[in-house]
C-alpha cells in the first residue's frame, strides 16, 4: 500500500526542532527577526505571508511585516530592502512572490543581501548550492528533501525525473537530488516522450503546473510521486499536478496536496532564518 508522506507531520517536527534551537540561542543573547514583504494583495500569497507570520511566532522569532499597495513602485521597495539590509535586528528578508508586473523580480531578489536571502533565491545562494557551498537553500526543494529523508526513501542512484525547470524550483530541485547522488532527468514543456520518461523515475517530482496532469500512465509501479503544485478549483478546493486518487495506488510513497509539499516550504524558511541567526552563512 502506498505511503502517504504527510508535510504537515514533519513540517511540525522541523518547527518544533527549531523552536528549541531558538530558545537556546535567545539564552544566549542571540535574537532575530523576518522582514516579510507583500507587494498587493494576491489572496494566495495573503494565506501564505499570513502562515508565515505564524510560523515565526511558534518557533519564537520575531516578524516584521510590510503590507505594500499594488501601485507600490520598484524604487519604493527597493528603498525598503536597502534599509533591512541594513538593520542588525533582521536575520531575513523575504519578498512574495509574485511581485506585480511593474517590478522586476530579479531586480528584487538581487537587492536583498545574499546573508539574509532566506528564500535561497539570490544568484549568489543559487551558485552555492550548485557548487557545494555554504548557502541558503531554496526552500521549496529543500523540504521535499527533507521529506524523502525523514520518510526513510533512499534517493542515492535512484533515478529521479523533475518536470519542471522553473528558478525556484525545478532547477535547484534537480540540483539538490544531484547532491543527494540520485541520477537525474530534467522534463519540460519542450520534453518529447514525457510519458516514456516519467515511467522510468523512481522518484517522480511534478512542477508543471498543471491541475492534475499526471495520471497513473505517467508512472512507473512502486515509484515515490512528490508533487509541487497548488492549483484552486471553483469550489475553492485544492488540488495538485497530480491526480492523486489515479496515482496513488500506483506508488510506494505520495504527497497529497494540500498538506504535502507545501507546509514544508515554511517550515524551510524558519530554517534558513534560524540560520541565518546562528550565522552560519
Ligand atoms: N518569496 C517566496 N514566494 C513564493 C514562494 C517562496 O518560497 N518564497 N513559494 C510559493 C508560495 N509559497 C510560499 O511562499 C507557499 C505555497 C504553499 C504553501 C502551503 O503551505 N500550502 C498548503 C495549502 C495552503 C492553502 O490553503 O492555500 C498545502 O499545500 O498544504 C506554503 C507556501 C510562491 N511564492
Amino acid at each position: 500500500m502506498a505511503k502517504r508522506i504527510d508535510g504537515k507531520v514533519i513540517s511540525k517536527q522541523i518547527k518544533d526542532e527549531l523552536k528549541e534551537e531558538v530558545a537556546q540561542l535567545k539564552a544566549k543573547g542571540i535574537e532575530g527577526s523576518l522582514a516579510v514583504i507583500q507587494v498587493g494583495n494576491d489572496p494566495a500569497s495573503s494565506v501564505y505571508v499570513n502562515n508565515k507570520k505564524k510560523a515565526c511566532e511558534y518557533i519564537g522569532i520575531g516578524s516584521i511585516s510590510y503590507e505594500l499597495p499594488e501601485e507600490t513602485t520598484e524604487a519604493e521597495l527597493l528603498d525598503i530592502i536597502e534599509d533591512l539590509n541594513k538593520r542588525e535586528d533582521v536575520c531575513g528578508i523575504l519578498v512574495q512572490l509574485p511581485v506585480p508586473k511593474h517590478i522586476d523580480e530579479d531586480k528584487i531578489i538581487q537587492a536583498i543581501s545574499p546573508k539574509k536571502d532566506v528564500d535561497g533565491f539570490h544568484p549568489q545562494s543559487v551558485g552555492a548550492m550548485t557548487i557545494g557551498e555554504p548557502g541558503f537553500l531554496s526552500c521549496t526543494p529543500a523540504g521535499i528533501i527533507q521529506l524523502l529523508k525523514r520518510s526513510n526513501i533512499e534517493i542515492e542512484g535512484k533515478h529521479c525525473v523533475v518536470i519542471g525547470r522553473s528558478n525556484i524550483v525545478g532547477k535547484p530541485m534537480a540540483l539538490l537530488m544531484l547532491r543527494e547522488n540520485a541520477t537525474v532527468t530534467i522534463a519540460h514543456s519542450k520534453t518529447k516522450n514525457l510519458k516514456e520518461l516519467c515511467k522510468q523515475a523512481d522518484i517522480l517530482i511534478v512542477a508543471i503546473g498543471k491541475p492534475k496532469f499526471i495520471d497513473e500512465s505517467y508512472v512507473k509501479e512502486g515509484a515515490v510521486v512528490i508533487d509541487v503544485g497548488i492549483h484552486r478549483n471553483e469550489e475553492n478546493k485544492l488540488c495538485g499536478d497530480v491526480d492523486f486518487e489515479k496515482v496513488e495506488p500506483h506508488t510506494s510513497a505520495i504527497t497529497p496536496v494540500p498538506g504535502g509539499v507545501g507546509p514544508m516550504t515554511i517550515a524551510m524558511l524558519m530554517n534558513n532564518c534560524v540560520e541565518s541567526m546562528r550565522g552560519q552563512k
